[in-house]
């Protein structure tokens, strides 16, 4: 796929945008690092980032919080600490300055300009896009730097099993050919702090704003959530148990599907507001029709992070109910805004009041 501007910038020749063999090799890595046992390995990473939210909750109870910045957090937190072996707080600038240039891609993305005109016009997002890209390289190398400086001094003997020691498996193949530049690495890092970040804190919003407003579901989530784990941490072979909350993550992800860029129109009448629809699964609720709900894509491109995401969603999901009744706050104001997801722009603030009192 080609892309230009402040897009490229952002995404570089990543997985999402990359073809051909360089698109075969990362995937093959990428579907290595986000299945299976590794998934299983990072329930722990996502239980012990949720557990250090809601800690901070507790000063809350009673009160409004805007659970869009919370889960915005969250899942920086994740993913820095599962792909990149690193923390949110390392991972800051690299955040802020995504953020940025995303914004920059999305006040930009319906200005059509003159092929080439860049090279004679720098307009003030140019001259900032170029900026950012620069010190998103440098801070990027650093994190790069630091895990090949620990194999170089003899402290670990190999990169590391994460996404980002898989890349730098490869960066440094004894046969030359199957390299990738380190170029390559940084632009797939690009490609996982966002893809990694932005969607999972869009569904986990806006399934808490259905929620908030569905309080009928959210006990019935909450019921299946204490009958399966009480108030115990979720465990991995538990999460596939979760029916009701699955449904209700299913039904989020229709009605406000984060990645809106695959476009679908609804020829019938269609009911707002059913997770029921999901009861017996995706499959009888589309009629065997696999490319009548899409939030994921589909075919061999299909979204790489679905299993990580869904458990992600999943955990914070539950640990939320077992703890919390929540509301929609009054000062709450609906704004659903494509910058690289559907993000609630003002928001997502609802009350929060412990279970049990
Ligand atoms: C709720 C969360 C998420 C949603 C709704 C979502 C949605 C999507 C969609 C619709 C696509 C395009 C698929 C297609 O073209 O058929 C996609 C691709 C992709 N997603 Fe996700 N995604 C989510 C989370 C994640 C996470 C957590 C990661 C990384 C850990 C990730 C990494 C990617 C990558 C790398 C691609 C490109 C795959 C390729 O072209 O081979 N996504 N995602």
């Amino acid at each position: 796929m080609k892309i230009k501007g402040v897009v490229k910038k952002l995404l570089g020749d990543g997985l999402v945008v990359a073809e051909g063999e360089k698109w075969s090799k990362v995937r093959k890595l990428a579907n290595h690092a986000f299945y299976a046992e590794n998934l299983k390995d990072m329930v722990p990473a996502m239980i012990a980032s949720v557990e250090a939210m809601l800690e901070k909750w507790r000063l809350y109870e009673g009160k409004e919080i805007d659970v869009f910045q919370e889960f915005r957090f969250l899942t920086s937190e994740v993913i820095s600490r599962t792909a990149f072996g690193s923390s949110y707080l390392e991972g800051k600038d690299i955040f802020e300055m995504l953020t940025k240039l995303g914004f920059i891609v999305g006040r930009n993305a319906e200005k059509i300009r003159l092929p080439g005109i860049e090279k004679i016009f720098r307009s003030k997002d140019d001259i900032e896009s170029d900026k950012i890209e620069q010190s998103l390289r440098n801070s990027i190398l650093a994190i790069i730097k630091k895990r090949e400086d620990k194999v170089m001094t003899g402290e670990t003997n190999n990169f590391g099993s994460d996404f980002l020691g898989s890349l730098l498996k490869v960066r440094h193949d004894s046969v030359k050919k199957n390299r990738i530049s380190v170029d390559d690495v940084i632009d797939e890092c690009k490609v996982f702090y966002i893809a990694g970040h932005e969607t999972t804190s869009s569904l986990l919003s806006w399934t808490s704003l259905l929620l908030a407003i569905n309080t009928d579901w959210q006990e019935k989530a909450r019921k299946e959530v204490l009958e399966l784990f009480g108030k115990e941490n979720p465990t991995s072979e538990g999460l596939a148990r979760l029916k009701t909350v699955t449904m209700v993550i299913n039904e989020a992800l229709r009605l406000y599907s984060p990645v809106p860029s695959l476009v679908r129109r609804a020829k019938g009448k269609v009911n707002l507001g059913e997770p029921e629809r999901f009861a017996e699964g995706v499959a009888k609720a589309t009629k065997n029709n696999p490319m009548a709900y899409l939030p994921f894509g589909s075919g061999p491109r299909t979204c790489v992070g679905l299993n990580f995401a869904t458990n992600e969603v999943k955990i914070a999901l539950l640990m939320i109910l077992q703890r919390y009744k929540f509301t929609l706050s009054p000062n709450y104001v609906h704004f659903p805004l494509v910058v690289l997801t559907v993000c609630p722009q003002h928001g997502v603030q609802i009350m929060l009041e412990p279970v049990g009192v």
